[in-house]
């Protein structure tokens, strides 16, 4: 695998070595030693999957304070637009974010550290999103930013009118209101 940080410390692409013959591919998803080795020591505790169509923008989530996630996510069908903005007000790169497409055909990953909310966009029929967790799962402490806060000023191609979220995500502050990390 091929590990690539990105212009925001913290942040990596892993790009894997995918082997192709007469019977289809393989290649090696997670490979504990070798993320250590590049990224740093992780114990992921979830694997997540979810499916969403064309349109669908899950995002921007985090959960607050000592329920944050670091995620390493990957798409395994179809193609999205995955992003990871920084919401630690003590960061240089504050309030910057990282865009990435994310598909069953490059097979690429995003690992994104603590301290960041995350989100993707669906820009095929289908898209089914796969993502390891270090923390657990706290209803109760998740938070969210809206995905077209200017500040950020993340450039979805897509138009808003066309944006499918949820209920939840509808009523995301911006990030100047919103309870972010030190
Ligand atoms: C995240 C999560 C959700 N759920 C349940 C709660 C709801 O009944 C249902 C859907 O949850 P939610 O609408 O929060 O799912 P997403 O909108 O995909 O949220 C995720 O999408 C963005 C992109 C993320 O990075 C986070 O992992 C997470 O916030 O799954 C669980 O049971 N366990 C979990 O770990």
């Amino acid at each position: 695998m091929e590990y690539k940080e990105t212009e925001i410390k913290g942040v990596w692409i892993i790009e894997p070595n995918v082997f192709d013959d007469s019977r289809g591919y393989f290649f090696e998803a997670w490979k504990a030693g070798e993320f250590e080795e590049h990224v740093g020591p992780i114990h992921f505790i979830q694997d997540n999957e979810s499916k969403s169509s064309y349109g669908v923008l899950r995002g921007l989530h985090y959960p607050k304070g000592e329920f944050s996630q670091a995620k390493l996510v990957r798409v395994i069908k179809g193609r999205v637009l995955d992003v990871a903005v920084d919401i630690r007000k003590s960061s240089p790169t504050f309030r910057k974010h990282v865009m990435v497409e994310l598909s069953e055909d490059n097979k690429r990953q995003l690992f994104i550290p603590r301290g960041f909310a995350h989100g993707f966009l669906v820009l095929s029929d289908e898209a089914i999103f796969t993502y390891k967790v270090d923390n657990v799962y706290a209803p109760q402490h998740e938070a969210g930013i809206c995905w077209n806060d200017p500040d950020i000023d993340i450039h979805w191609p897509i138009d808003s009118k066309n944006v499918v979220t949820s209920e939840k995500d509808l009523k995301a502050p911006q990030l100047c209101d919103a309870d972010v990390f030190e």
